[in-house]
């Protein structure tokens, strides 16, 4: 029997709990959490995450201040922004959504963001603390998700084979460090690997972040291995994922739907790196909070 791993239910649940830690701290007299959201342009999918995650901040009882930048924003006006941001005593967390468009440096905003305040987990400080094993700082959203609904379903990735598809720096990469820290054996493949075929038949637990539908199949997949995927893409008006869940499901043993699988994880995962921001930013543990 094949199980779906379901970052629905698992992400309403984790959201319970962040809610009730929101109001266990508010109800002693604190200030709420509060995440600035940056989005640039007009892109119609960001504006979408952007709508999901500030509803979820709402849910939960963290505020989230929204600063929408026209498309033609400089570089310089956006780091502006972020300084202001990163000097306001009651922002806890600051988030830019990506991609941001061509003419604005994604590498300068990155580095520009306080990683104390650095819910993303982009700045190279807390990459780096990902690399060194280094508890404390923010792990990027989407690979923590992934680490969640393992750890939930009790699939441990220590001394498995892990393929990870995608090299991107959103998730393939920082995943990679995230799957290392955890004792798996890692391959990652990328635009210029020859055959993925040669990695994915390997993998024990098989983890996709193309964004290409449908690249991954039945026939590339080991029997009884784990599989996530992490593709969001339109075909015709239905989402679908980069596996293709049909040819696939019968011969693993454990699957994530696209849509309710990573997806929700990764929103959960930002509010609780939104919250583990605020207690940090409170000194709420300094107080035995
Ligand atoms: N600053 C960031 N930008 C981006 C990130 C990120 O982690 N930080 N990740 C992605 C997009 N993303 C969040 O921003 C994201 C994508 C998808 C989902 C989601 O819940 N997907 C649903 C399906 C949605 C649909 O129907 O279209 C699901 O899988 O169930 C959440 C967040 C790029 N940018």
């Amino acid at each position: 029997m094949t199980l779906l791993l379901d970052g629905k239910t698992l992400s309403e649940n984790i959201r319970e709990e962040i809610s009730k830690r929101v109001k266990a701290i508010t109800s002693k007299g604190y200030r709420e959490p509060t995440l600035a959201v940056v989005l640039v342009g007009n892109d119609p999918a960001s504006h979408i995450y952007v709508r999901n995650k500030r509803k979820a901040c709402q849910k939960v009882g963290i505020r989230s201040l929204f600063y929408h930048l026209p498309e033609n924003t400089t570089t310089p006006e956006l780091l502006d922004l972020i300084a202001y941001l990163n000097s306001e005593e009651k922002v806890d967390g600051i988030l830019v959504q990506l991609p941001l468009p061509e003419h604005i440096s994604q590498q300068e905003v990155i580095l520009s963001v306080s990683p104390r305040k650095d819910v993303d987990g982009f700045h190279p400080e807390n990459m780096g603390k990902l690399v060194a094993r280094i508890e404390g700082g923010f792990i990027p959203c989407t690979p923590l998700g992934i680490d969640l609904l393992l750890k939930h379903y009790r699939i441990d990735p220590k001394g498995k084979d892990v393929v990870i598809v995608g090299a991107g720096f959103i998730v393939g990469r920082p995943l990679a460090l995230l799957m290392l820290w955890r004792d798996a054996t890692v391959s990652v493949c990328h635009i210029h690997t020859k055959d993925i075929t040669v990695y994915t038949k390997k993998a024990d637990i098989l983890i996709s972040a193309t964004g290409v539908p449908h690249l991954i199949k039945g026939d590339m997949i080991k029997e009884g291995a784990v599989v996530i995927d992490v593709g969001i893409s339109k075909l015709g008006d239905k989402v679908v994922g980069d596996v293709d869940f049909d040819s696939v499901k019968h011969k693993v043993s454990a699957i994530t739907p696209v849509p309710g699988g990573v997806g929700p994880m990764t929103i959960t995962a930002l509010l609780l790196n939104t919250l583990q921001a605020y207690e940090q930013n409170m000194g709420l543990k300094d107080v035995g909070l």
